[in-house]
């Protein structure tokens, strides 16, 4: 029975990049490029197009194959376009990759809701919570495009430039229709990305989320160094509070110890591509935030969700005080020295 599952999964596996034709990419950011390509790699003669913001990158993207804002030493593959046009980008499109950050998610959704059609799929890879309205991706798309729309969320620890770089990546597809999710993962599974499924996609949304936020945490004790042994006390701590709160959203436990959490965590407190990281390490060697934002054309979520989850904290009423302190200074109520000094000293606790 075994090699019938396995010529079965083999065949939908060839039947699903088969059937595709054109994947549009919202987002020419470097992660968008990055699973943009990733999926041009996977077939010669599938059409991968960009959309794009800027005339000028998208020229040269067209011209020289080379993404010269985001990327830009990398040699994009022939069937990899762009175009700064919504109704070009979308048309025959069956799939449709999100890589927009997450506070320009409505807004951007909201202008092609009257050109995507609602049985396009949508392929969420914007790792963060909405401002305002607390709203994890997966209720942003529906909420801002005025309908419900098929969607699966790729998280896990995968920086764009080592997937550029062919470097070998595991990421989980998540979906609450299984079978999108098992889709993305044909669709996506190469020799050098392997794709797990879950359906839980309240956990990976949260999980991608917060490791956001818990990256600038260690970036802060890195810009201030602290050393080893408060790296590791502050990211277990912080996977504690990751895990308290997805847990009370509903997360499975699989999921927070799993690609999407735990994996993508250790990637983003210690990996130093990491831009929540970066800026963390900035925060903790005294820059001031506007300035270290001003520095970089590359989002860091992390800098927009920490907020939102003070909010998550006090309706779920549970207490992190990492995450919740990597807002406060955001915030500039606390520097990074005063917040390492009132965690250090708050109530001795029993694990749990
Ligand atoms: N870069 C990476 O290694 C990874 C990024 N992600 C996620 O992918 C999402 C996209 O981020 P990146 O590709 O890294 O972006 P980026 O940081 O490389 O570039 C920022 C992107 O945001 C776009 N943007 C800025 N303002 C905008 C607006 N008002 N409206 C529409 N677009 C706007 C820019 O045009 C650019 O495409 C984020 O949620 C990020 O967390 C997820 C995994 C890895
Ligand atoms: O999510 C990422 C890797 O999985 C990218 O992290 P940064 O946004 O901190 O660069």
């Amino acid at each position: 029975m075994r090699w019938s599952r396995v010529f079965r999964e083999r065949t939908d596996s060839v039947c699903v990049l088969q059937r595709t034709d054109k994947v549009v990419v919202f987002g020419g950011g470097s992660f968008g490029t990055a699973m943009g390509v990733a999926l041009a790699r996977q077939k010669r003669d599938l059409n991968v197009t960009l959309l794009l913001r800027d005339p000028y990158v998208c020229k040269d993207i067209n011209n020289t194959h080379v993404n010269t804002r985001y990327l830009k030493d990398h040699v994009l593959p022939e069937n990899v376009t762009a175009t700064t046009s919504l109704a070009e980008a979308i048309a025959g499109a069956q799939y449709a990759v999100h890589a927009v950050p997450v506070q320009h998610s409505r807004a951007f959704l909201q202008s092609i809701a009257g050109i995507l059609p609602p049985d396009v799929p949508i392929i969420s890879v914007s790792k963060g919570l909405e401002v305002g309205t607390g709203k994890m991706m997966s209720e942003v798309i529906p909420s801002a495009l005025g309908r419900k729309q098929p969607a699966a969320f790729l998280s896990g620890p995968s920086f764009a430039k080592e997937v550029m770089d062919l470097r070998p990546t595991g990421v989980v597809a998540a979906s609450r229709d299984p079978q999108l999710a098992r889709d993305m993962q044909q669709l996506f599974a190469s020799p050098f990305m392997r794709v797990n499924t879950t359906t839980d996609v309240i956990g990976v949304e949260i999980c991608g989320a917060l490791k956001n936020v818990l990256a600038i945490a260690a970036g802060i004790v890195e810009g201030l160094d602290l050393g080893h042994n408060a790296m590791a006390a502050l990211v277990a701590q912080g996977c504690s509070e990751i895990r308290w709160l997805a847990e009370k959203m509903g997360a499975k436990p699989a999921t927070i110890s799993g690609l999407s959490g735990l994996g993508d965590i250790m990637l983003t407190c210690y990996g130093s591509l990491s831009r929540n990281r970066s800026v963390g390490v900035k925060l903790g060697q005294g820059l001031k935030l506007e300035d270290i934002l001003a520095a970089s054309n590359q989002v860091a979520e992390g800098v927009t969700t920490a907020g939102v989850v003070v909010g998550l904290a006090r309706k779920y009423r549970v207490s992190l005080p990492v995450l919740t302190a990597v807002a406060q200074v955001l915030d500039g109520n606390l520097n990074a020295k005063e917040a390492v000094y009132e965690i250090m000293n708050l109530p001795q606790i029993e694990e749990r």
